[in-house]
């Protein structure tokens, strides 16, 4: 698996440092909130689970099943609710963990469902955000990296499913794309 990746983006050091700072961030700013977050499967998996272990307060966790890429290159520009949450979020605050904010359509999609089941407050944090890639205005609250428009995958990021259990985030080689089609 670690032979298909071109060049490293993002070291598993490094990620650990951006949810250290960010975990640290929460945790002054969400200080006798009582928060949820709402971790969007699949691709926040790891860093929910990282975050949330830097958090020093008292916080639910639940999680939502989104998906519009189905493993591809690019957004189908359709998103699917595969699993919804447990929690009721009415008159909470909500933080949605992300893995990347690409097009920003699954971030709409989560804001507006959570606004209509009346989320007091609703803020993100995502570990990347790819601002180039925007097809719908969205915004992130708390950011690990400022991605360049590349295709990634690794922690928690797929291609056709695979490699989320890469613990760094990187770029494939062509040749992996080219193999496949
Ligand atoms: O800003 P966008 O263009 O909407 O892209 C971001 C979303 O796309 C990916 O999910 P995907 O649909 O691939 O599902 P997955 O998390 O199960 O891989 C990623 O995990 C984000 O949730
Ligand atoms: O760069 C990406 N990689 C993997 N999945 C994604 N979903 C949106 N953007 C990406
Ligand atoms: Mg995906």
């Amino acid at each position: 698996m670690n032979n298909d990746i071109e060049k490293t983006l993002y070291s598993a050091a490094e990620i650990k440092a951006a949810a250290h700072r960010l975990g640290m961030q929460l945790t002054e700013d969400y200080r006798d909130k009582r928060p949820i977050l709402i971790s969007v499967l699949k691709g926040a998996i790891l860093w929910t689970v990282d975050v949330m272990k830097e958090m020093d307060i008292m916080a639910e966790v639940d999680f939502i099943d989104v998906s519009s890429y189905h493993g591809g290159l690019a957004s189908t520009g359709e998103i699917q609710l595969i699993h919804d949450l447990s929690a009721d979020v009415a008159g909470r605050n909500v933080i949605i963990m992300e893995d990347i904010i690409d097009t920003g359509r699954t971030l709409k999609f989560l804001i507006d469902l959570l606004n209509e089941r009346h989320a007091k407050d609703i803020k993100v944090c995502t570990l990347l955000d790819k601002p180039e890639g925007r097809v719908v205005e969205a915004k992130a609250d708390y950011v690990g990296f400022q991605l360049p428009k590349e295709f990634v995958v690794g922690y928690g990021l797929d291609y056709k499913e695979f490699y989320r259990n890469l613990p760094y985030v990187g770029v494939l080689k062509p040749e992996v794309y080219e193999n496949d089609n």
